[in-house]
């Protein structure tokens, strides 16, 4: 049987340059690019059908942001797949971000300057807001959504004799400092893009621990910083204009300015050739680009632990009761 590869948020950046990737790769994949807006899905299709007029490209409406969403996409899944070879969780928002300009220019001419490019630690924060589900929008689509989407596809994930790949886009902004167990959503910091990434690197972790044994294999990658969509919302195009030369300068001294999203999905390319119990569930799989433009890929060990990674993962499960609840209880009501 082919290999089927889901690719949450596959529409654009790093999740659709990932598909260029993986169709280069292997002309036999079942790709199934799971997007909210189906319009850009469908610019998508037509975009890799283009390059790859052979390949098998499904695609799945999935707003990993909206709990029913999820319940219905993998409804959905499951009836179409009998297993899900690869899934990359990589659909990601960072809204309203602000960046501190005094911290910018204080860390540009810093010994720090190289660490502010590759992790924004200290100048980025973002306004989140509540979704439909009563949930922090970032945490929901982030994180929140993705774990529901595994735990449905559980029994998709790691059949007999066929290991699965789970696959997190994290980020290297995904930083303790940021996160916190009893605010897990993020409610009342201004950081909650760092902290839904860090709790990503958590639960990876979590579901190596829980089902390693089933054959299913979570990692977690950051791409590096790479001017997408969530990179352009940044800055006004003016302010970006004026840093990219600044940026190309800079990337002859650091291997983190991934810059293209095809560089930037090298990690997650990577990943796909891997045998799955090769991996290192505590690594951070960075793609990463020379100052010749070579990319390559490292692992880095994460800032994380057994005893928090188990108890967010304790407390992602008793959400998922209550939101699956919640959805019963209004179905009935209905
Ligand atoms: N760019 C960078 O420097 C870095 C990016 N990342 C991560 O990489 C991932 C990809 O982002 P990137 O390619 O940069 O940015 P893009 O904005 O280009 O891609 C994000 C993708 O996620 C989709 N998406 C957002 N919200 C939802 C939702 N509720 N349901 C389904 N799909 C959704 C978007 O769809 P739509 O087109 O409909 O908005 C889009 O396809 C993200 O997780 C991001 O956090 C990590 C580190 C660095
Ligand atoms: C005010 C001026 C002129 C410049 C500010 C530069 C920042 C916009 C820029 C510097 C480091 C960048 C960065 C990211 C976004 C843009 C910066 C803050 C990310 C946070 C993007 C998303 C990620 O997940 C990270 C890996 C990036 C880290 C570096």
């Amino acid at each position: 049987m082919e290999k089927v590869v889901l690719v949450t948020g596959a529409n654009s950046g790093i999740g659709l340059a990932l598909c260029e990737r993986l169709l280069s790769q292997d002309g036999e994949l079942r790709l199934c690019l799971a997007c909210r807006n189906m319009g850009r899905a469908e610019a998508a299709k037509s975009a890799l059908l283009t390059s790859h007029p052979q390949a098998r490209v499904d695609l799945l409406h999935l707003d990993v942001g909206s709990a029913r969403s999820v319940l219905r996409a993998a409804q959905e899944v499951k009836s179409r797949y009998p297993r899900v070879d690869h899934l990359y969780l990589n659909a990601g928002i960072m809204p309203n971000p602000k960046v501190d300009i005094k911290a910018f220019f204080k860390g540009l001419f810093s010994s720090n300057v190289i660490n502010m490019f590759a992790t924004a630690e200290g100048l980025l924060t973002q306004q989140d807001h509540l979704n439909s589900d009563g949930l922090q929008e970032v945490f929901a689509t982030n994180l929140f959504g993705h774990f529901l989407l595994v735990r449905e596809l559980e029994p998709l994930l790691g059949q007999e004799g066929h290991p699965s790949k789970v696959v997190w886009t994290s980020s290297s902004n995904a930083l303790r400092s940021a996160f916190s167990l009893e605010d897990f959503q993020h409610r009342s910091g201004t950081e909650p893009y760092s902290s839904s990434k860090y709790a990503s690197d958590l639960v990876s972790l979590a579901l190596n621990r829980h089902h390693n044994a089933q054959g299913l294999f979570s990692s977690v990658i950051c791409p590096g910083l790479v001017m997408t969509n969530l990179t352009y919302g940044i800055l006004p195009s003016f302010f970006w204009s004026l840093l990219m030369p600044i940026m190309w300068f800079i990337r002859m001294f650091t291997n983190t300015l991934t810059l293209t999203p095809y560089n930037g999905a090298e990690a997650l390319n990577w990943l796909f050739l891997q045998k799955p119990e090769s991996l290192d569930s505590r690594a951070k799989y960075h793609s990463l680009t020379s100052g010749l433009g070579n990319n390559y890929t490292q692992p880095r060990q994460m800032d994380i632990d057994d005893e928090t990674s188990e108890a967010l993962y304790g407390k992602l499960l008793e959400l998922e009761k209550v939101v699956r609840r919640q959805i019963t209880e209004e179905a009935e009501r209905q």
